[in-house]
């Protein structure tokens, strides 16, 4: 949910989004502050940003990470693809209206290219019908969905912005106060459940919504928060008035320039299995994955980045370091499954059908499917993000061994391409993020009747404890909610006195 920032955010000691935190990443944080020894569990791009705003102010920093690299969910992998063909099986794509990520993207000096989220040519495969994103956008019901006739002839866009435009109209006429009364009056509903049971306006029948579910990819989580799914999907996956672009090379161009600054400053293959906090310090144990020996880290201050699924794997002494219903959070708060499958071919066949840069989206397993979007005209082997799910849709590609992963991809890629896509085929490969050890999903989103409490218990330090990660920001599922986090927690310790 994005919870609205009000202008005098600054002088509350915060800092307000976008604009203090651009100066943020531009300028660095306050340098005059107490010289502190920093604790940051995690080297995904929350504990980068803030690992590199605290250093450059001054204070001495260790980061923790378990894994062997850093990025954690920006992950681009380039085995086992050829001729340096590469898949984003993390983070793939950003929003122009996403500022902190661009900023370092400048500070760094990163190529980026758009990444084309759709066209006109795109196939939708669903109900047993195949069509193309140009002839279903002229008549909707070419996929013969059983709806109600007020219902007939509207796409499933046209139908969903019936239903939530009541909504999004108060919430646009509102100021900062009304806002919160509206959300929090608004967190009971599932997107489901508004969809059904729309207390504003036109309910839409259930073969409507599974029009909507399928089309938008929210099949696999539709009891989720009405609000977060608004915020984080539909008025930006689905915003057809948003570009979207990709670091040209790999995603993980942007974690790993954060190296030559802070390598010395990163513990890689330590896996952080204990917290004990203390009235002047914080010590933190953790198991290295290589050797098995247990190393004792202290701080003044610890800032806790990972994922609130996995942190449930960490002890905390003592267990009142957190409060009731910061334990509450850790434990309820929603992963997102997310599974993707890549599948490079010799030939890019699909641009004969004019498919590059293509969001294909279907009913069957694979769900999205998505062209590469090169930054400039490619021959050659190409490789396919063959399949995008996420929730319950993701999960279903855990019940497969990798092999029998991308065949399925593979078999239902020849549903829409015709079988020339087994003789192209050269290899593949898949990711399901809820099988990650480090993060045990993909992205969080609030299920109802959270979203109005749970992100101030989700941000809030306990004692010398800080709090980032894309779980305590307004952009759940988002590298931008990663930096806005990362750059908060950073500003909260350097002032701390
Ligand atoms: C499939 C998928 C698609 C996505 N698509 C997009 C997209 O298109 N655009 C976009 O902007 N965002 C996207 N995102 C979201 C984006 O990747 C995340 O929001 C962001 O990378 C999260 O960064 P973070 O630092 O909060 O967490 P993470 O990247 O998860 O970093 C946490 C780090 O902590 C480490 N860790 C975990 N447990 C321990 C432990 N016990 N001890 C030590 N270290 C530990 C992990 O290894 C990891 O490196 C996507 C994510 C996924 C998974
Ligand atoms: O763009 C994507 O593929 C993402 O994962 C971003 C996202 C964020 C929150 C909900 C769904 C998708």
């Amino acid at each position: 949910m994005k919870r609205m920032r009000n202008k005098f955010d600054a002088i509350r000691n915060k800092l307000n989004y976008p604009s203090d935190m651009v100066n943020a990443i531009k300028n660095g944080l306050d340098p005059d502050s107490t010289k502190k020894d920093v604790i940051i569990i995690g080297a995904g791009l929350a504990g980068l940003v803030s690992g590199s705003l605290l250093k450059k102010a001054g204070h001495r920093v260790t980061i923790l990470e378990a894994n062997d690299r850093v990025g954690g969910r920006v992950y681009t992998k380039r085995e086992p693809f050829s001729n340096g063909n590469y898949l984003d099986f993390g983070a793939m794509r950003i929003p122009d209206n996403h500022p902190l990520v661009f900023e370092y993207i400048r500070q760094f000096n990163l190529p980026y290219n758009r990444f084309l989220n759709s066209g006109p040519n795109d196939v939708i495969y669903a109900n047993g019908v195949k069509t193309t994103r140009e002839e279903y956008n002229q008549n909707p019901d070419v996929l013969n969905f059983p709806l109600e006739p007020e219902e007939q002839g509207k796409t499933a866009a046209e139908l969903l912005i019936n239903a939530v435009q009541p909504f999004m109209t108060l919430y646009e006429a509102s100021n900062e106060e009304e806002r919160k009364i509206l959300l929090e009056k608004f967190d009971r509903y599932s997107i489901e459940n508004y969809l059904r049971f729309n207390p504003l306006g036109p309910s839409l029948s259930p073969n409507a919504i599974r029009l909507v579910k399928v089309m938008l990819g929210i099949e696999g989580f539709a009891e989720l928060s009405f609000t977060n799914i608004l915020f984080d999907i539909v008025n930006t996956v689905f915003n057809e008035d948003l570009e979207f672009y990709e670091i040209t090379g790999g995603n993980d161009q942007l974690p790993k320039s954060f190296l030559p600054e802070l390598k010395g400053n990163i513990k890689f293959n330590e896996k952080v299995i204990r917290i004990i906090s203390r009235e002047d310090e914080v010590l933190v144990l953790a198991r290295n994955t290589k050797t098995g020996e247990i190393d004792t880290y202290r701080g003044d201050y610890l800032i806790i980045t990972v994922p609130f699924s996995v942190l449930q794997f960490i002890e905390v002494y003592p267990y009142e370091t957190f409060s009731f219903d910061k334990w509450k959070a850790i434990r309820e708060l929603h992963y997102v499954a997310a599974t993707k499958v890549g599948i490079e071919f010799k030939k890019r066949f699909w641009q004969k059908e004019g498919l590059e840069g293509a969001n294909l989206i279907t009913d069957f397993p694979n769900r999205f499917i998505y062209t590469p979007s090169p930054a400039s005209p490619t021959q050659g082997p190409g490789v396919v993000l063959a399949s995008y799910s996420w929730g319950d849709n993701a999960k279903l590609w855990n019940a497969l061994p990798e092999e029998e992963r991308i065949n399925q991809a593979l078999q239902d890629l020849a549903k829409i391409h015709g079988p020339e896509v087994y003789s192209e085929f050269l290899n593949g490969a898949s990711y399901s993020w809820s099988q990650d050890p480090y993060s045990a999903g993909c992205f969080t989103l609030f299920k109802p009747n959270q979203g109005a409490t749970y992100p101030e218990i989700i941000e809030k330090p306990e004692g010398r404890i800080h709090f980032a990660g894309e779980h305590s920001s307004d952009f759940h599922g988002w590298m931008e909610g990663a930096v806005q986090s990362g750059i908060r927690a950073a500003y909260e310790v350097n002032n701390r006195e």
